[in-house]
């Protein structure tokens, strides 16, 4: 989608980027691109680089080395204007005291040259219905709503979304998900930092991984790490009055090393059907339903915990 004043497809764009703390480097060359209109995740354990990254492609941290492109500027360099096409939502952050909800939003809109009518922005977050409530009184997931309807009131074409369901019951996770997938039909590109592996699923159209201030994976959240060539695992308990010698030969040759002894069998196939079919058979013919069987490829989150394994065991 294109916007005034660019035309650009991509959006952000990091060429070997590096931040040194004194002697400890925290980034240590990132390469990175996040394209108009995406949802880009970008996940990795604590003391990853994420924050620093994060806080340098907003201007708010000046880098050691590297080229950094932010909406076609260096944020290191680029004023008020580049700012206002902008948005970010912090972690935490405190509302205006004794301001209804859509005074706070009212008084942003006033910071920016080309603001969001408030209604509108409101009805966008979910939160028209708490428009004359005192913004103190909201509960925790309406704040984070009204801290995305204060980023998104100047328009911005790029949106920093910081682990913005942190402390979210489940109803409003959905709720806020639905919000900032929503955020695609308006054209807002999102950089979202999240620890959850079911939310840069269920939202992201590219997610990349940092460990240790290096990018360690990157891709969709279906093929990142290989995930879509990984094998499925099958899982099923033996039918009582059965033992691992009955199974057919292609189910015993699937079996996973060392998991042939416990109550819940485990199989790795490439090409599940081929174990699946003469496992279905061979129940049929004793008159079992494998009522436990599952089946499934590794999650984003199996995926990332191998990707992250190292820099977790380091920091153990
Ligand atoms: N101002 C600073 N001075 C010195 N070291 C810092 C500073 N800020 C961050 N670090 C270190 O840099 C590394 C990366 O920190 P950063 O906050 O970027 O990680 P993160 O991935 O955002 O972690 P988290 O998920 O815990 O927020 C960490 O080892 C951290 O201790």
């Amino acid at each position: 989608m294109t916007r005034a004043g660019t035309t650009e497809d991509v959006v952000i764009r990091v060429c070997g980027l590096r931040m040194r703390y004194g002697p400890f480097e925290a980034v240590r060359g990132v390469d990175l691109e996040v394209r108009r209109g995406e949802i880009f995740a970008f996940l990795g354990p604590n003391g990853a680089g994420k924050t620093t990254t994060v806080e340098i492609l907003e201007g708010y941290r000046r880098r050691t080395a590297g080229e950094v492109s932010v909406l076609g500027e260096d944020p290191q360099r680029a004023g008020p204007a580049w700012r206002a096409r902008i948005g970010v939502v912090l972690q935490e952050s405190q509302p205006e005291r004794d301001l209804t909800v859509a005074e706070c939003v009212r008084l942003y809109a006033g910071y920016y040259p080309a603001p969001r009518p408030v209604g509108e922005v409101l009805e966008l977050v979910g939160l028209a219905e708490q428009a004359d409530s005192t913004a103190t009184r909201l509960s925790g997931g309406q704040r984070r709503r009204l801290d995305v309807a204060l980023s998104l009131v100047g328009d911005p074409e790029l949106l920093f979304l910081d682990e913005p369901t942190t402390g979210f019951d489940p109803s409003a996770r959905r709720a806020a998900w639905d919000m900032i997938a929503g955020l695609r039909s308006l054209g807002v590109t999102v950089f979202l930092t999240t620890h959850f592996m079911d939310e840069a699923e269920h939202l992201a159209d590219r997610v990349t991984v940092i460990a240790d201030g290096l990018i360690v994976a990157e891709g969709t959240p279906e093929t990142i790490g290989g995930r879509e060539r990984a094998a499925a695992e099958i899982r099923f308990s033996l039918p009582p009055g059965t033992a691992l010698a009955d199974l057919p030969a292609p189910v015993l040759a699937a079996l996973a090393d060392g998991e042939g002894d416990g109550a819940r069998l485990l199989l790795r196939a490439d090409r599940p059907l081929t174990v699946l079919g003469p496992l279905a058979g061979w129940a049929e013919s004793l008159g079992h339903d494998l009522l436990d069987l599952e089946v499934r490829r590794p999650s984003l989150e199996d995926v990332y915990l191998a990707l992250t394994a190292n820099e977790r065991e380091a920091a153990a």
